[in-house]
């Protein structure tokens, strides 16, 4: 049967637990594959045990942002100083994971699944987030990629390129992320309300993957998570309990599931020791989800004019609060014996122009590099023609050792104080810095909206995150009619100017795309989207929030019997 075709049963409807409503398309492969009743049932029973407290959790980032707002800082908890000074570690990582020095991530796209696996990456991270649209058709056609894939069942023709796809023997081991806390899923409904996003990620896949993956990938361990945009240590220790309550469901060893989190957030990294800490039993590291890190700068101190960032491309890995986060994060993860994991290379490779291409492999490479040497234990590549480059940086200066824990202690970086932290990124802001921010953020948003999470555009990599620098970047200039320095001219941002960079923008894009793609995507919607965010008084969480609801599909007909 072909992936997401529309079949008839008796009922035409997904057969639910009590209190279980499905509003998305019926489809038979869905219902039988992934949308099962015992399945349901679990995700039920996590949304049952744990609403109130992710409740709480979302209320106290309310609440720490009423304080960043009236001028506050984060910074690290004297109340949990007895963790961050205490002698304990993670559990030991588990063997099929020892080695994770290249890791490629993608959306759970069919074709881009297998590609993934079979890219001689070590790992491949498999994204309900950042790199995807979270509609109902790629949510669950990406829940029956990953279950075809741990069963290792999983093909692909591609009809115009009379190309079959299927896994090689060797594969990359696999991680799954689910969406963020924050994130709700609008086609199931538990007891009247909305089901959690990231609980129906984890719990459709646990569900139907944890026993073959444990035995066709993580050797007994598993199944592997990343996971994303955490503030605080107490949404950590939602996650571990989640894990422990799924652990039990399955009758499998407590500390059998392993978690990386992403450290993505400003606030999370005063807390990345009381993060590993709840997840003891359950961590295998810490990555630095630098593209988040950057836009949640700006989202802590919206409140703080003296704290503007220079254009996007200039924040890079060597501004030294940059460069302090992710040696700070070495240095805590190597203490707890767990991976410390580099962040993601924003260049793709470029097809049509080689100098173009070499000069960006050779700023791939130099991240990489500067990643291996700092004593990261491998790194993220967003295409599987950056896997060789980031393999070479990792194998010259790791050699045979599986990774650098023991080897790349970092006890210098033990003086890193919250003021290296949280230093003012130095830089200019220029015209062409608003107008590539607009220009990207609108044709993001318009691949969002029909359906695509990652898109290449002018030759790098664009995702959620990155988008979301985009937006706040934008957002923050004109709240704070910022000069453009940059450009000598003394240009202030402000409504008007805005208004006519989002014009010219508008018009460049249907240049470049031209008029017939331009009419038929969804650039007017994205336009009108992406420019109020950036003109509200007051800063939308998130871009995706507002956007998900353009995306959302109820079936025209119940499509569940309760
Ligand atoms: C900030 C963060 O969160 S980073 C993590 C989230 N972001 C991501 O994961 C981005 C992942 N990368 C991608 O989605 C893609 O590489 C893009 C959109 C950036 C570029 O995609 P394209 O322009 O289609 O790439 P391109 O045409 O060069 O692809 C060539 C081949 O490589 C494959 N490919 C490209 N990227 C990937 C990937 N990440 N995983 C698996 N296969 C890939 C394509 O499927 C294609 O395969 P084919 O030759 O069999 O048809
Ligand atoms: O998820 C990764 C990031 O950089 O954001
Ligand atoms: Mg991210």
């Amino acid at each position: 049967m072909e992936l997401g075709k529309t079949t008839s049963n008796k009922f035409n409807a997904y057969d639910v637990p009590q209190g279980v409503d499905i509003r998305g398309r019926y489809c038979e492969q869905f219902d039988n594959k992934i949308l099962t009743k015992d399945a349901l049932q679990f995700v039920a029973d996590l949304q049952r045990e744990f609403r109130n407290h992710i409740k709480y959790a979302m209320d106290c980032r309310k609440e720490a942002k009423m304080r960043y707002n009236q001028g506050g800082l984060p910074g690290f908890d004297p109340a949990t100083r007895y963790i961050r000074e205490g002698d304990w570690s993670c559990a030991p990582v588990p063997p099929a994971v020892d080695d994770r020095r290249v890791e490629i991530t993608g959306p759970v796209e069919r074709k881009m699944v297998i590609n993934a696996l079979n890219s001689g990456a070590n790992v491949f991270m498999a994204d309900f987030e950042d790199a995807l649209s979270p509609s109902w058709e790629n949510l669950m056609s990406g829940q029956v990629n990953l279950k075809d894939a741990v069963d290792g069942t999983i093909s692909f023709h591609d009809k115009a390129r009379n190309r079959v796809y299927k896994l090689n023997d060797q594969t990359a081991k696999l991680f799954v992320r689910p969406r963020g806390w924050h994130l709700h899923e609008a086609h199931i409904f538990i007891d009247g309300e909305p089901a959690t996003g990231c609980l129906v990620d984890f719990g459709l896949y646990f569900f139907h993957n944890y026993a073959a993956f444990r035995q066709n990938q993580g050797q007994g361990f598993g199944p592997f998570f990343y996971l994303p945009k955490m503030e605080h240590s107490r949404e950590a220790k939602i996650w571990n309990s989640v894990f422990e309550r799924a652990e039990k469901m399955a009758g499998i060893e407590g500390g059998s599931i392993r978690a990386t989190v992403l450290i993505e957030t400003l606030p999370a990294v005063f807390q990345m020791d009381e993060i590993l800490y709840e997840l003891r039993d359950h961590s295998v590291g810490l990555n630095c989800g630098r593209w988040d890190y950057i836009f949640s700068y700006v989202k802590t101190f919206q409140a703080h004019p003296d704290r503007l960032l220079p254009d996007r491309v200039q924040v890079g890995m060597t501004q030294h609060f940059m460069k302090s986060y992710s040696e700070l994060l070495i240095r805590t993860c190597h203490m707890r014996g767990v991976h410390a994991m580099g962040g993601m290379a924003a260049q793709i490779p470029i097809k049509d122009d080689p100098a173009a291409n070499e000069a960006a492999m050779d700023l791939v490479k130099k991240d990489k590099l500067r990643e291996a040497r700092a004593g990261h234990d491998g790194t993220w590549a967003a295409h599987p023609g950056l896997i060789p480059a980031c393999m070479k940086a990792f194998d010259d200066n790791m050699g045979n050792a599986p990774n650098q824990i023991q080897s790349k202690k970092r006890e210098d970086a033990a003086n890193i104080t919250e003021e290296d932290l949280l230093q003012r990124p130095s830089g200019v802001r220029t015209m062409e810095g608003i107008r590539l921010n607009t220009r990207v953020g609108i044709q993001y948003l318009a691949a969002w909206l029909t359906g695509s999470g990652s898109v290449p555009l002018y030759n790098l990599m664009e995702d959620a995150a990155t988008a979301e620098i985009s937006r706040v970047q934008n957002w923050q200039w004109l709240k704070y009619e910022v000069e453009l320095d940059g450009d000598g001219l003394g240009v202030k941002v402000n409504r008007e100017l805005f208004g006519r960079v989002v014009d010219e923008e508008m018009a460049r894009i249907e240049r470049e795309v031209g008029k017939e793609k331009f009419k038929k995507g969804k650039y007017k919607e994205a336009c009108k989207m992406f420019t109020r965010q950036c003109k509200a008084p007051a800063l939308d969480d998130f871009l995706t929030l507002d956007a998900y609801n353009h995306i959302v599909i109820h079936h025209p007909k119940r499509s569940s019997r309760l």
